[in-house]
């Protein structure tokens, strides 16, 4: 069988990890495409003089044209720019819808067929815009961020409670803002859902508190320490997950920024909600019963969503 195509659009921190992670676990052959010339083929060249040491067969290429993206199983976009100290999120809207602009169009024209994962910030209207700016089906185009955000959480309360980051499963819901959504009664540690943990002494609810309240900045707290871009290693391996679910049909239920078409009593935008990914890309939400608490937090994490798309709309009008 012939081996999968990945495409990463944009070749920075986190399309040059992204790419290194992709060879080293032999997910496919990697074209990794910039507008910066030399960027990419630099990028490419070094991991695939890497190939010879960790012993893995893949083609890795640079590209500064959409044409060599042709007929790639996966797209992963990360083109764009990151925000530094004092910036929050939504600051990059203006100059990254234009990105994706440029990058939905060279998807639709090349690789109409891949299923893409966009991880360009603001991320639940960035990718709602590339799905329209690309045309490709809504199953088909997705955001990474929940997969991040829940690995932070996952990893304070391993780091809190002494128990195995294995032990831990961990749920956010709703955007990607300081308003997201991390689930508290769904996570659990060692099976027990946290309130249980707290009860049988994991950890204190002022512990667990501060978990929540450091998971929503969690972005912003390696913003200020790197003071020079964003995080790349986690965000990496969170949409590397998400795209060996789709190569491998492996049918994870993963939370991403995924349309929405009337699951939680919402439609016609992307939001951070629990899918499984196979090979037909976003297959199937998982609907949380959530209490009036947790309706009332997600419900203000949409608003914030929506207001961002409002603002791509007064932009771009071609946005609906
Ligand atoms: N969704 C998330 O959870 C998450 C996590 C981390 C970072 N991010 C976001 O991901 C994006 C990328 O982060 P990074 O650290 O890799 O940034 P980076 O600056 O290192 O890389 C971005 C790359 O995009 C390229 N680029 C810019 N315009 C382009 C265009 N029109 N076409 C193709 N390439 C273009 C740049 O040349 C650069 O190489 C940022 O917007 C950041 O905020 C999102
Ligand atoms: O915080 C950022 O700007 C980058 C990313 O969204 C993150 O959560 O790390």
């Amino acid at each position: 069988m012939a081996r999968a195509k990945i495409a990463l659009i944009g070749a920075g921190m986190i399309g040059g990890t992204l790419a290194h992670i992709a060879a080293r676990e032999e997910l496919g052959d990697v074209i990794l495409f910039d507008i910066a010339e030399g960027t990419p083929q630099g990028k490419a060249l070094d991991i695939a003089e890497a190939s010879a040491v960790f012993g893995k067969d893949v083609a890795l290429k640079g590209a500064n044209d959409y044409a060599d993206i042709a007929g790639a199983d996966v797209c992963i976009v990360t083109a764009g720019v990151p925000r530094k100290p004092g910036m929050s999120r939504d600051d990059l809207l203006g100059i990254n819808l234009k990105v994706m602009k440029a990058v939905g169009e060279g998807i639709k024209a090349h690789a109409p067929n891949a299923f893409v994962i966009c991880i360009t910030n603001p991320l639940d209207a960035m990718v709602w815009a590339l799905q329209q700016f690309s045309g490709l089906p809504k199953e088909k185009v997705i955001g990474m961020a929940g997969v991040l955000d829940s690995a932070r959480f996952a990893y304070f309360l391993a780091e809190k409670t002494g128990v195995s980051v294995e032990d831990i499963h961990a749920w956010t819901l709703g955007g990607h803002g300081d308003d997201m959504v991390p689930m508290v009664r769904h996570s659990t540690v060692g099976g027990l859902p946290l309130p249980d943990a707290v009860k049988a002494g994991f950890l204190t609810q002022e512990e667990l508190d501060a978990i929540v309240e450091r998971t929503r900045k969690g972005g912003g707290e390696i913003v200020a320490l790197l003071k020079t871009g964003s995080a790349f290693y986690a965000p990496a391996e969170s949409a590397i997950a998400m795209a060996t679910s789709y190569l491998k049909d492996k049918k994870r239920v993963l939370p991403c920024a995924t349309f929405l078409n009337g699951e939680y009593g919402l439609s016609g935008l992307y939001v951070g909600v629990p899918v499984v990914i196979g090979a037909a890309g976003a297959e199937k939400i998982v609907e949380f019963e959530t209490n009036d608490a947790e309706k009332a937090m997600f419900a203000k994490s949409v608003e914030s969503v929506q207001g961002l798309m409002e603002a791509c709309k007064a932009i771009d009008p071609s946005l609906v």
